[in-house]
Protein backbone atom coordinates (compact mmCIF):
# COMPACT_ATOMS: atom_id res chain seq x y z
CA UNK A 1 0.00 0.00 0.00
CA UNK A 2 1.45 3.66 -0.63
CA UNK A 3 1.87 5.57 2.50
CA UNK A 4 -0.25 8.71 2.70
CA UNK A 5 2.62 10.30 3.76
CA UNK A 6 6.13 9.50 3.14
CA UNK A 7 9.45 11.34 5.05
CA UNK A 8 12.78 10.34 3.90
CA UNK A 9 15.81 11.44 5.63
CA UNK A 10 14.28 14.64 6.56
CA UNK A 11 16.22 17.46 8.10
CA UNK A 12 16.13 20.64 9.46
CA UNK A 13 18.13 23.66 10.70
CA UNK A 14 16.42 26.77 11.89
CA UNK A 15 18.47 30.03 10.36
CA UNK A 16 19.96 30.60 13.85
CA UNK A 17 21.93 27.51 13.03
CA UNK A 18 19.61 25.23 15.64
CA UNK A 19 18.26 21.79 14.52
CA UNK A 20 15.20 21.02 15.07
CA UNK A 21 14.89 17.52 12.90
CA UNK A 22 17.87 14.77 12.48
CA UNK A 23 17.14 12.42 9.99
CA UNK A 24 13.66 12.22 10.24
CA UNK A 25 11.98 8.87 8.32
CA UNK A 26 8.57 8.00 8.56
CA UNK A 27 5.80 6.32 6.77
CA UNK A 28 2.01 7.06 7.54
CA UNK A 29 -0.77 5.00 5.81
CA UNK A 30 -4.22 5.51 4.56
CA UNK A 31 -6.77 5.56 7.30
CA UNK A 32 -4.56 5.18 9.90
CA UNK A 33 -4.63 7.60 13.20
CA UNK A 34 -1.08 8.16 14.29
CA UNK A 35 -0.32 9.91 17.30
CA UNK A 36 3.18 11.72 17.61
CA UNK A 37 4.02 11.76 21.05
CA UNK A 38 7.19 14.16 22.28
CA UNK A 39 8.20 16.95 25.22
CA UNK A 40 7.93 20.50 24.52
CA UNK A 41 10.15 21.64 22.17
CA UNK A 42 11.13 18.03 20.11
CA UNK A 43 9.93 18.91 16.90
CA UNK A 44 6.33 17.75 16.34
CA UNK A 45 5.21 21.33 15.15
CA UNK A 46 8.29 21.49 13.39
CA UNK A 47 7.81 18.20 11.33
CA UNK A 48 3.80 19.04 10.83
CA UNK A 49 4.59 22.22 9.20
CA UNK A 50 7.18 20.79 6.51
CA UNK A 51 5.07 18.21 5.75
CA UNK A 52 2.04 21.23 5.37
CA UNK A 53 4.57 23.41 3.44
CA UNK A 54 4.17 25.75 6.01
CA UNK A 55 7.98 25.71 7.14
CA UNK A 56 11.16 24.82 4.49
CA UNK A 57 13.30 21.67 4.90
CA UNK A 58 16.87 21.74 5.02
CA UNK A 59 16.88 18.17 3.11
CA UNK A 60 15.21 14.88 2.39
CA UNK A 61 12.29 13.85 0.88
CA UNK A 62 8.65 14.84 1.73
CA UNK A 63 5.84 13.17 -0.07
CA UNK A 64 2.02 13.48 0.58
CA UNK A 65 -0.74 11.60 -1.33
CA UNK A 66 2.40 10.50 -3.24
CA UNK A 67 3.02 13.88 -4.65
CA UNK A 68 6.44 15.44 -3.66
CA UNK A 69 6.48 18.71 -1.20
CA UNK A 70 8.23 20.82 -3.06
CA UNK A 71 7.93 19.88 -6.82
CA UNK A 72 4.45 18.79 -6.41
CA UNK A 73 3.27 21.74 -4.03
CA UNK A 74 -0.58 22.39 -4.98
CA UNK A 75 -1.54 18.55 -5.47
CA UNK A 76 0.64 17.77 -1.83
CA UNK A 77 -1.04 20.61 -0.14
CA UNK A 78 -4.46 20.12 -1.75
CA UNK A 79 -4.53 16.38 -0.11
CA UNK A 80 -3.60 17.71 3.40
CA UNK A 81 -6.09 19.97 6.16
CA UNK A 82 -4.48 21.65 8.86
CA UNK A 83 -5.87 22.43 12.08
CA UNK A 84 -2.95 24.28 13.66
CA UNK A 85 -2.01 24.82 17.60
CA UNK A 86 -3.49 28.36 17.29
CA UNK A 87 -6.89 28.85 17.08
CA UNK A 88 -7.69 32.24 14.91
CA UNK A 89 -11.23 32.61 15.40
CA UNK A 90 -11.84 36.18 16.21
CA UNK A 91 -14.19 36.44 12.73
CA UNK A 92 -17.40 38.79 12.23
CA UNK A 93 -17.85 35.67 9.73
CA UNK A 94 -20.52 32.99 9.64
CA UNK A 95 -19.39 29.59 10.55
CA UNK A 96 -20.85 28.71 7.00
CA UNK A 97 -18.87 31.64 5.14
CA UNK A 98 -15.55 31.26 6.95
CA UNK A 99 -15.76 27.44 6.19
CA UNK A 100 -16.80 28.03 2.21
CA UNK A 101 -14.32 30.50 1.92
CA UNK A 102 -11.20 28.08 3.26
CA UNK A 103 -12.30 25.75 0.35
CA UNK A 104 -12.16 28.47 -2.37
CA UNK A 105 -8.68 28.95 -0.62
CA UNK A 106 -8.07 25.68 -2.34
CA UNK A 107 -8.74 26.90 -5.44
CA UNK A 108 -11.59 24.25 -5.65
CA UNK A 109 -15.03 24.97 -6.96
CA UNK A 110 -18.16 25.82 -4.39
CA UNK A 111 -19.89 22.41 -3.15
CA UNK A 112 -22.10 23.41 -0.68
CA UNK A 113 -23.20 19.89 -0.24
CA UNK A 114 -20.07 19.13 1.01
CA UNK A 115 -19.86 21.49 3.16
CA UNK A 116 -23.20 20.66 4.87
CA UNK A 117 -21.98 17.23 5.64
CA UNK A 118 -18.59 18.46 7.11
CA UNK A 119 -20.96 21.15 9.01
CA UNK A 120 -23.47 18.22 10.20
CA UNK A 121 -20.76 15.75 11.01
CA UNK A 122 -19.41 18.17 13.49
CA UNK A 123 -22.61 19.20 14.47
CA UNK A 124 -21.99 22.86 13.69
CA UNK A 125 -24.90 22.51 11.13
CA UNK A 126 -27.80 24.82 13.84
CA UNK A 127 -24.90 27.29 13.94
CA UNK A 128 -23.87 27.93 10.25
CA UNK A 129 -25.28 31.46 10.57
CA UNK A 130 -23.62 32.26 13.95
CA UNK A 131 -20.67 34.51 14.05
CA UNK A 132 -17.35 32.74 14.75
CA UNK A 133 -16.62 34.77 17.22
CA UNK A 134 -20.11 34.44 19.45
CA UNK A 135 -19.43 30.50 19.79
CA UNK A 136 -18.03 28.48 22.79
CA UNK A 137 -14.41 27.55 22.83
CA UNK A 138 -15.65 24.15 21.97
CA UNK A 139 -17.10 25.10 18.94
CA UNK A 140 -14.71 27.48 17.65
CA UNK A 141 -12.40 24.32 17.62
CA UNK A 142 -15.16 21.96 15.68
CA UNK A 143 -15.14 25.56 12.56
CA UNK A 144 -11.15 25.24 12.68
CA UNK A 145 -11.81 21.23 11.93
CA UNK A 146 -14.66 22.42 9.30
CA UNK A 147 -12.55 24.99 7.99
CA UNK A 148 -9.49 22.19 7.23
CA UNK A 149 -11.63 19.65 5.89
CA UNK A 150 -13.45 22.02 3.58
CA UNK A 151 -11.38 21.03 0.19
CA UNK A 152 -11.81 17.35 0.99
CA UNK A 153 -8.39 16.29 1.78
CA UNK A 154 -7.63 12.86 2.76
CA UNK A 155 -5.49 13.51 5.20
CA UNK A 156 -5.78 15.45 8.00
CA UNK A 157 -3.51 17.18 10.52
CA UNK A 158 -4.52 17.83 14.09
CA UNK A 159 -1.73 19.95 16.16
CA UNK A 160 -2.71 19.34 19.66
CA UNK A 161 -6.33 19.04 19.13
CA UNK A 162 -7.44 19.09 23.03
CA UNK A 163 -4.86 21.61 24.31
CA UNK A 164 -6.49 23.05 27.35
CA UNK A 165 -10.45 21.91 26.62
CA UNK A 166 -11.94 20.01 29.35
CA UNK A 167 -12.85 16.63 29.56
CA UNK A 168 -15.94 16.51 28.03
CA UNK A 169 -14.92 18.39 25.19
CA UNK A 170 -12.05 16.01 24.74
CA UNK A 171 -14.04 12.90 24.75
CA UNK A 172 -16.54 14.60 21.74
CA UNK A 173 -13.43 15.30 19.78
CA UNK A 174 -11.91 11.80 20.02
CA UNK A 175 -15.79 10.29 19.08
CA UNK A 176 -15.52 13.32 16.38
CA UNK A 177 -12.09 12.04 15.22
CA UNK A 178 -12.83 8.64 15.23
CA UNK A 179 -16.22 9.39 12.97
CA UNK A 180 -13.61 11.49 10.35
CA UNK A 181 -11.46 7.87 10.13
CA UNK A 182 -14.51 5.70 9.70
CA UNK A 183 -15.10 7.83 6.25
CA UNK A 184 -11.64 7.33 5.62
CA UNK A 185 -9.30 10.46 6.00
CA UNK A 186 -6.00 9.45 7.23
CA UNK A 187 -5.37 11.11 10.82
CA UNK A 188 -1.83 12.66 12.42
CA UNK A 189 -2.37 13.94 15.59
CA UNK A 190 -0.05 15.45 18.06
CA UNK A 191 -0.13 15.61 21.86
CA UNK A 192 0.89 15.90 24.90
CA UNK A 193 -2.20 14.14 26.12
CA UNK A 194 -0.57 10.58 26.83
CA UNK A 195 -4.38 9.20 27.21
CA UNK A 196 -5.26 10.81 24.19
CA UNK A 197 -2.63 8.95 22.39
CA UNK A 198 -3.74 6.13 24.05
CA UNK A 199 -7.33 5.92 23.34
CA UNK A 200 -6.87 6.75 19.88
CA UNK A 201 -4.12 5.64 18.01
CA UNK A 202 -3.30 3.08 15.66
CA UNK A 203 0.23 3.70 15.56
CA UNK A 204 2.42 6.24 17.76
CA UNK A 205 5.79 8.16 16.96
CA UNK A 206 7.78 9.12 20.07
CA UNK A 207 10.08 12.04 18.85
CA UNK A 208 12.83 13.44 21.06
CA UNK A 209 15.22 16.18 20.51
CA UNK A 210 14.35 16.05 16.65
CA UNK A 211 15.07 12.35 16.25
CA UNK A 212 12.18 9.85 15.87
CA UNK A 213 13.02 7.38 18.63
CA UNK A 214 10.35 4.76 17.78
CA UNK A 215 6.73 4.25 15.72
CA UNK A 216 4.91 1.32 16.62
CA UNK A 217 1.93 -0.65 16.95
CA UNK A 218 -0.12 0.91 19.77
CA UNK A 219 -1.05 -2.64 21.36
CA UNK A 220 2.34 -3.65 20.31
CA UNK A 221 4.07 -1.35 21.80
CA UNK A 222 2.13 -1.51 25.31
CA UNK A 223 2.79 -5.12 25.44
CA UNK A 224 6.48 -4.65 24.50
CA UNK A 225 7.41 -1.88 26.98
CA UNK A 226 4.65 -2.48 29.62
CA UNK A 227 5.55 -3.27 32.78
CA UNK A 228 3.74 -5.41 35.09
CA UNK A 229 3.75 -5.05 38.98
CA UNK A 230 2.61 -7.63 41.50
CA UNK A 231 2.43 -6.18 45.12
CA UNK A 232 2.37 -9.15 48.14
CA UNK A 233 1.32 -8.20 50.92
CA UNK A 234 3.13 -10.27 53.76
CA UNK A 235 1.74 -12.23 56.89
CA UNK A 236 4.76 -12.10 58.76
CA UNK A 237 7.73 -8.95 58.26
CA UNK A 238 10.64 -9.73 56.32
CA UNK A 239 13.53 -7.79 57.81
CA UNK A 240 15.18 -8.75 54.52
CA UNK A 241 14.74 -9.82 50.99
CA UNK A 242 16.46 -13.23 51.13
CA UNK A 243 18.64 -14.86 48.98
CA UNK A 244 16.68 -17.17 46.94
CA UNK A 245 15.05 -13.70 45.58
CA UNK A 246 17.54 -11.64 45.22
CA UNK A 247 18.00 -12.80 41.07
CA UNK A 248 14.52 -11.54 40.78
CA UNK A 249 13.44 -7.76 39.67
CA UNK A 250 11.94 -7.85 43.41
CA UNK A 251 12.06 -5.34 46.16
CA UNK A 252 11.05 -5.29 49.79
CA UNK A 253 9.35 -2.33 51.25
CA UNK A 254 10.78 -0.20 54.09
CA UNK A 255 8.27 -1.65 56.64
CA UNK A 256 8.82 -5.31 55.45
CA UNK A 257 5.71 -6.08 55.00
CA UNK A 258 5.40 -5.78 50.65
CA UNK A 259 7.22 -7.32 48.29
CA UNK A 260 6.95 -5.48 44.86
CA UNK A 261 7.96 -7.61 41.84
CA UNK A 262 8.38 -6.18 38.68
CA UNK A 263 8.41 -7.58 35.05
CA UNK A 264 7.68 -7.23 31.65
CA UNK A 265 4.40 -7.97 30.02
CA UNK A 266 5.51 -10.54 28.18
CA UNK A 267 7.32 -12.39 30.98
CA UNK A 268 4.35 -12.83 32.98
CA UNK A 269 3.72 -16.36 33.56
CA UNK A 270 7.06 -18.04 34.31
CA UNK A 271 7.94 -15.25 36.35
CA UNK A 272 5.03 -14.98 38.85
CA UNK A 273 4.78 -19.11 39.05
CA UNK A 274 8.73 -18.99 39.81
CA UNK A 275 8.06 -16.57 41.99
CA UNK A 276 4.96 -17.93 43.81
CA UNK A 277 7.08 -21.13 44.07
CA UNK A 278 10.11 -19.96 46.00
CA UNK A 279 7.55 -18.37 48.33
CA UNK A 280 5.91 -21.28 49.23
CA UNK A 281 9.29 -23.18 49.32
CA UNK A 282 10.57 -20.01 51.67
CA UNK A 283 6.94 -20.71 53.67
CA UNK A 284 6.56 -16.95 53.67
CA UNK A 285 2.78 -16.36 53.51
CA UNK A 286 1.10 -13.57 52.11
CA UNK A 287 -2.49 -12.37 52.73
CA UNK A 288 -3.12 -10.48 50.16
CA UNK A 289 -1.84 -9.66 45.93
CA UNK A 290 -2.43 -7.12 43.33
CA UNK A 291 -1.24 -6.59 39.94
CA UNK A 292 -0.86 -3.27 38.24
CA UNK A 293 -0.08 -2.49 34.17
CA UNK A 294 2.16 0.28 33.52
CA UNK A 295 0.14 3.20 31.40
CA UNK A 296 1.26 4.49 27.65
CA UNK A 297 2.19 7.37 30.46
CA UNK A 298 4.48 5.51 32.43
CA UNK A 299 6.50 3.94 29.19
CA UNK A 300 6.56 7.39 27.29
CA UNK A 301 8.28 8.62 30.48
CA UNK A 302 10.87 6.58 30.23
CA UNK A 303 11.43 6.58 26.90
CA UNK A 304 12.19 10.27 26.45
CA UNK A 305 14.05 10.46 30.03
CA UNK A 306 16.14 7.20 29.08
N1 LIG B 1 11.75 29.67 13.73
C1 LIG B 1 12.56 29.02 14.56
N2 LIG B 1 13.85 29.38 14.68
C2 LIG B 1 14.68 28.72 15.51
N3 LIG B 1 14.32 27.66 16.29
C3 LIG B 1 13.04 27.28 16.21
C4 LIG B 1 12.10 27.92 15.35
N4 LIG B 1 10.91 27.29 15.49
C5 LIG B 1 11.11 26.31 16.39
N5 LIG B 1 12.38 26.30 16.82
C6 LIG B 1 12.98 25.37 17.79
O1 LIG B 1 12.88 24.05 17.28
C7 LIG B 1 12.61 23.14 18.34
C8 LIG B 1 11.35 22.33 18.00
O2 LIG B 1 10.21 23.19 18.05
P1 LIG B 1 8.76 22.65 17.75
O3 LIG B 1 7.82 23.82 17.87
O4 LIG B 1 8.78 21.91 16.49
O5 LIG B 1 8.55 21.64 18.96
P2 LIG B 1 7.23 20.89 19.45
O6 LIG B 1 7.63 19.48 19.64
O7 LIG B 1 6.12 21.19 18.54
O8 LIG B 1 7.01 21.58 20.86
P3 LIG B 1 5.64 21.89 21.65
O9 LIG B 1 5.16 20.58 22.16
O10 LIG B 1 6.12 22.79 22.73
O11 LIG B 1 4.71 22.56 20.68
C9 LIG B 1 12.48 23.97 19.60
O12 LIG B 1 13.69 23.92 20.30
C10 LIG B 1 12.21 25.37 19.09
O13 LIG B 1 12.71 26.33 19.97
Amino acid sequence: MQPDISVKHLNKIYEDGFQALKDVNLEIYPGEIFALLGPNGAGKTTLISIICGIVNKSDGEVKAAGHDIVKQYRKAREAIGLVPQELNTDSFETVWDAVSFSRGLFGKAPKPAHIEKVLKDLSLWDKRNNRIMSLSGGMKRRVMIAKALSHEPRILFLDEPTAGVDVELRRDMWEMVRKLRENGTTIILTTHYIEEAEEMADRIGVIRQGEIILVEDKNRLMSKLGKKELRLQLQQKLDKLPGELTLEPIELSEDGYELIYTFDSQQQQAGVARLLRTLGDLDIEYRDLQTRESSLEEIFVGLVHE
